[in-house]
């Protein structure tokens, strides 16, 4: 099938990612959010984002417009069905994601391929929730979009074979490269990924070290781009936790348990850099370390 229409639902940072990479590849994009002030920052992060690009070099500066517009915003999910390929990109919450697949259902066309960007939901359980298992799959972005190279493409156990090729034939287009992941809890970056955060958490927890030493260690000690809990913050707390609990919970095994303390910064609103506040306090004008 011929992708040329792409919905976005969700137009937080993995969102406004996605619509950025596509509308640059010159796919059509409807990105949808259930809060205008998402949308709308949503668009001033994609400007802000490409004209950067544009800065550098990277791209023409004729393509920062024509970028621009390919991207219309709704708060309708009707105005999503008439897309070949649908990414939801919503909070990583099963119940929130169920909700938006059962509304817009009655609004797609038949032949349009329903994916989710989820980092650690079952694509098997969600898919089999819809109309179309056989046209489902994970299209899986890494955060920032519009840097990282690897897409992890996941099959639910009905998935076949056109839509995972179509799902390809995308990320070729979008010059990424795709990995292909069975469908267990959290897939292959995050399964390996996460427990490292969150084992830096338990590291803070325990008091083995603070936060500055733990990101320095990690950065300097192993050569990763950004510490463990910056990472983290880059991510978002809610995010983190919630692929933990996916892992503990999909594997049963003690071993994936969440720290406490990583619970307790959600609990309070610390999301990271979303909020302004997680492992660092970003209120500033250089990030604080929170403990
Ligand atoms: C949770 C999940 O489900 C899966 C995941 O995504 S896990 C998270 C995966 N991501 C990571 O691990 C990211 C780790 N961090 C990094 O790779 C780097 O720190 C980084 C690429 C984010 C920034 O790199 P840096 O060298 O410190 O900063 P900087 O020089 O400012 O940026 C490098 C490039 O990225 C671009 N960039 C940085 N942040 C960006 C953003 N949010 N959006 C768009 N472009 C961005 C910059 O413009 C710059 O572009 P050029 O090379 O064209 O000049
Ligand atoms: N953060 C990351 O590094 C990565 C995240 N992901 C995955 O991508 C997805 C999105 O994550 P991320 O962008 O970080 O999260 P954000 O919190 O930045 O954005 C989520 C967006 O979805 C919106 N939303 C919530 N409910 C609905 C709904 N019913 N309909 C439409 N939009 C809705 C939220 O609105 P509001 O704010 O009003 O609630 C918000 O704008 C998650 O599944 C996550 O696991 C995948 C790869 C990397």
């Amino acid at each position: 099938m011929d992708v040329q229409k792409v919905g976005v639902i969700g137009a937080g940072q993995m969102g406004n990612g996605i619509a950025h990479v596509m509308a640059l590849s010159g796919f059509d994009v409807v990105l949808n959010d259930i809060s205008q002030t998402a949308l709308d920052n949503a668009l001033a992060q994609i400007q802000k984002n490409l004209a950067r690009q544009a800065s550098r070099g990277k791209i023409e500066d004729a393509a920062v417009s024509a970028a621009m517009a390919r991207i219309s915003t709704s708060m309708q999910l009707a105005d999503v069905g008439a897309t070949d390929l649908v990414i939801e990109a919503a909070t990583e919450r099963e119940t929130i994601k169920q909700a938006i697949f059962d509304d817009l259902l009655p609004h797609l066309q038949p032949h349009t391929i329903l994916t989710s960007n989820t980092s650690s939901i079952s694509i098997t359980r969600l898919a089999s929730r819809t109309d179309r298992p056989e046209r489902f799959m994970g299209f899986h972005f890494m955060n920032p979009v519009p840097v990282m190279q690897l897409v992890e493409l996941i099959r639910g156990i009905a998935t076949d074979e056109d839509t995972f090729q179509t799902c390809q034939t995308v990320v070729e287009k979008l010059g990424k490269t795709a990995a292909s992941a069975e469908d267990f809890p959290a897939f292959i970056v995050n399964r390996i990924l996460m427990p490292m955060i969150n084992e830096a958490v338990y590291t803070l927890y325990e008091g083995v070290g603070n936060v500055r030493s733990i990101d320095e260690s990690m950065k300097l000690g192993a050569n990763h781009p950004m510490g463990p809990l910056e990472l983290a913050d880059f991510i978002g707390l809610d995010t983190c936790l919630a692929i933990m609990n996916v892992l503990h919970d999909g594997l049963a095994d003690t071993k994936y348990r969440p720290c406490p303390l990583l619970t307790k910064y959600v609990e309070a609103g610390w999301l990271g850099r979303k909020t302004q506040r997680g492992f660092y306090d970003y209120r500033g004008e250089t990030p604080v370390p929170t403990r």
